[in-house]
């Protein structure tokens, strides 16, 4: 599992280590000069303190710490015989590391007047020939968007047009560098210009945060330098984790530092957790030789109208794949037909149920002939808000069933954090706004986390918030999973979620209603498994990222 610290943690856990004299900042530097360069490294050659003549290096330096870091990863590298340039954009960097960099060699350019330096463009130039560029403008102290000089620095890098004109005006003095005759132009950690072939482009290493994002809120309100790698130390920061900024950080490494222990003593919950494959693996249940289909429990589904009968069918095969003891399916005859058709195990038909997985398939309240739907999938979630006979159920709510939700809020108050909703960006923002709020889906994506936690808010059920990164949000701790890929936006892939949370909160049915942390952790455990079983088979044959997109080495 991996667990992220708000950077007030990170720093109270920093400061009996520096106490003690524990170099931390010469520590994280190194590991940052080692950790970045392999892949700069001759093919075959793996030793990551191998010398690395001909490597062009570019540090880019803010006034904190994090200026620091690169700068004093720089004094490594020059060690390692790299050509290193320091782009400082204050006049007040980090005094001791500066001190040891410019006394190892290290060149300096001082953009702290901005566009306006007299080196600016050549700078931005040698930036962008260089084989790693290392971002260390800003970290865990960063307040708010960049501004100032670092937000020219990094606008300038990342905007095409900007960088066309730079390189034009700096062809004649880069020599063989970026702007050679027929090469075309990339922009930094973006998308190339319209029209034009990408040229290779450095490596860029974030230093602990990709400078710019909103570090505990994962927000990103200005540019950001996307990188290809960050190398996060100390703790891993919700930022990092969390969509939008999360998409801005590449490849994460962790570099603890000694500080996860020092964390713990502090005895602060983490701001955030991220399952793995392990975590579910340890919780997914598995049937023992006692085991009977009620045991492994019963799913029952409310999916499906006969204008949409294929939500029925991917929910309820989705639910029977992962190992539900059975199944049931509510919904018109003609559906039924299709569900049999595809399932021949799912029964049809009311019954007892462990939990309830509805709403995949059901149009929007008011909008359309809901076959009768919409009245059993306010049953079903009666059945998690009344207890009966036999206990409370718990229930996934998707879809056209997020309505059914927000009339029950609406009527009766808060709901169990065993009802589970699981909407997309644009559902969250009609929850929302049905509940009385003035959201947006842009709003949403912007800031998933603020809204999935504000929707938990306002109807006490766990939030899980589909997208590129899913965010699930209860009582307890919230979590952020990244295990799917972009391949998994296509219709019906959310109704397949649907039937793998069912299952999970059928086989935990008395569990997931009695501690009200667990169905969050359920929630996150199916994001896990319904990502992994969407990534394309050429994802894991293919070589990691880390190794992608080197510079080619002149
Ligand atoms: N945790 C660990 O284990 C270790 C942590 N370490 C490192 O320390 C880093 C934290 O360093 P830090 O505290 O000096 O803050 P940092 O991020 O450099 O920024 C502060 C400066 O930036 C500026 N600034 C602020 N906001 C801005 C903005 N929006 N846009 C532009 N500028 C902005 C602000 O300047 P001002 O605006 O006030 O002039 C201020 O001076 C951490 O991320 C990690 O890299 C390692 O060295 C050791 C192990
Ligand atoms: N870019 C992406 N990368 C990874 N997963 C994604 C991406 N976009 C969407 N997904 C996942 O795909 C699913 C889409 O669900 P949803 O929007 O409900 O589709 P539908 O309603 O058509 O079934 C969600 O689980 C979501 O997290
Ligand atoms: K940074």
């Amino acid at each position: 599992m991996i667990e992220a610290w708000s950077a007030e943690d990170v720093r109270a856990a920093e400061v009996p280590l520096l106490e003690s004299g524990v170099p931390l900042m010469e520590m994280a530097a190194f590991m940052l000069a080692t950790t970045s360069t392999p892949a700069l490294l001759p093919t075959g050659s793996g030793d990551e303190l191998d010398a690395l003549p001909g490597v062009r290096v570019a540090l880019l330096v803010g006034s904190g710490a994090n200026g620091g870091d690169a700068l004093q990863a720089g004094v490594v590298l020059l060690g390692r015989e790299a050509d290193v340039v320091a782009a400082c954009v204050s006049e007040n960097v980090h005094e001791e590391a500066l001190a040891a960099y410019v006394e190892a060699g290290g060149r300096v350019v001082d953009l702290s007047a901005g566009p306006s330096s007299p080196d600016w463009s050549s700078t931005l130039a040698d930036i962008l020939a260089s084989d790693l560029v290392l971002d260390g403008l800003v970290g865990i102290g960063a307040t708010g968007p960049l501004r100032g000089v670092a937000e020219d620095l990094v606008r300038s890098l990342t905007g095409a047009d900007e960088l066309a004109r730079t390189l034009e005006s700096t062809s004649t003095s880069t020599g063989p560098g970026p702007a050679r005759k027929g090469t075309a132009i990339a922009t930094l950690g973006g998308r190339p210009a319209t029209g034009k072939t990408e040229r290779p482009r450095p490596v860029i290493v974030a230093v602990d945060t990709p400078s710019g994002i909103g570090v505990d809120d994962g927000t990103v309100e200005g540019p950001v330098l996307t990188a290809d790698v960050t190398l996060t130390f100390g703790a891993t920061k919700p930022g990092l984790l969390l969509p939008p900024a999360a998409h801005h950080a590449g490849d994460l490494h962790f570099i603890d530092l000694g500080l996860s222990q020092s964390i713990a003593e502090q005895g602060a919950e983490p701001a955030l957790r991220r399952l793995d494959l392990k975590d579910v693996a340890d919780l997914w249940p598995v049937p023992g030789p006692w085991d009977d289909k009620y045991s492994r429990g019963v799913v029952g589904v409310v999916a499906g109208t006969p204008a949409y009968p294929g939500a029925a069918v991917l929910a309820t095969t989705a639910a029977v794949r992962t190992g539900a003891g059975m199944v049931r399916y509510l919904g018109p005859d003609a559906v039924a037909s299709s569900v049999l058709a595809a399932r021949p195990e799912v029964v049809p038909g009311t019954g007892r149920v462990q939990a309830w997985a509805i709403g995949p398939g059901l149009p929007t309240e008011g909008a359309g002939d809901d076959a009768g739907q919409l009245a059993l999938a306010r049953a079903a979630l009666q059945e998690a808000v009344t207890p009966g006979e036999h206990g409370a159920v718990p229930v996934v709510v998707d879809a056209g069933g997020l309505d059914v939700v927000s009339l029950l809020v609406q009527d009766g108050g808060p709901l169990p954090a065993h009802v589970v909703l699981t909407p997309h960006a644009g559902e969250l923002a009609r929850l929302l706004r049905s509940l009385g709020e003035r959201v947006h889906r842009a709003d949403v994506e912007a800031a998933p986390l603020a809204h999935a936690r504000r929707a938990h808010e306002l109807t006490g059920a766990t939030v899980l918030l589909k997208g590129g990164v899913t965010v699930v949000v209860g009582p307890g701790v919230p979590y952020s999973q990244a295990d799917g890929s972009a391949w998994m936006a296509t219709a019906g892939s959310g109704d397949v979620l649907t039937g793998i949370l069912g299952t999970l909160l059928a086989a935990f049915s008395e569990e997931a209603v009695e501690d009200p942390e667990l169905p969050a952790r359920l929630a996150a455990a199916a994001a896990l498994v319904h990502g992994v079983a969407g990534v394309p088979p050429t994802r894991a044959v293919r070589s990691p990222r880390w190794t992608w997109p080197a510079r080619s080495r002149r």
